[in-house]
């Protein structure tokens, strides 16, 4: 299976059963999911989850990735210090199809404290559906990395 349909997931211990719910649905939609845990509930720290995912992402080892914690605001934070990461934080479907078809975002975060597990189930299947639409976007999303320095 080519990279581009392998899917990263990675959370923090708010959210363990939230990703395990998405990484199964998103194995039966034919994605290869690389699911980077954690297993177990101890407390953990999103920077390390949002990071290791990340790097997946931006070395191509993955074609997306889709992380979670509390809120989603905390591992998001931390995806995006990776360069070449553009990840948002969605808790509607239109919001997670529009990241990718203006923003080109190669991550999505959710917050398992905000949303359940039928909204985040649309949230990512509208993520995954979706193709950036290029044109002027493309534009805009050029100008973002170059702001990476
Ligand atoms: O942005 C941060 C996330 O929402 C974390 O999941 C949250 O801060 C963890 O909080 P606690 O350690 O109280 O479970």
């Amino acid at each position: 299976m080519s990279t581009s349909k392998r899917i990263v997931l990675s959370s923090d211990h708010a959210a363990i059963p939230l990703r395990q719910a998405i990484a199964t649905h998103v194995a039966a939609r034919g994605w290869e999911v690389v699911d980077i845990g954690p297993v177990t509930p101890e407390s953990t720290h999103y920077p390390d989850h949002g990071a290791a995912a990340a790097r997946r992402v931006a070395s191509g080892d993955c074609g997306l990735g889709i992380i979670l914690c509390g809120t989603g605001q905390g591992i998001m934070m931390a995806a995006n210090k990776i360069k070449g990461i553009r990840c948002g934080v969605c808790s509607d479907a239109f919001s997670a199809r529009m990241i990718r078809q203006h923003n080109d975002a190669n991550m999505l975060s959710i917050g398992a404290r905000v949303v359940g597990e039928g909204l985040a189930l649309d949230i990512v299947d509208a993520f995954l559906n979706a193709t950036f639409e290029g044109g002027r976007h493309g534009t805009r999303v050029d100008m973002i990395t170059a702001l990476e320095g």
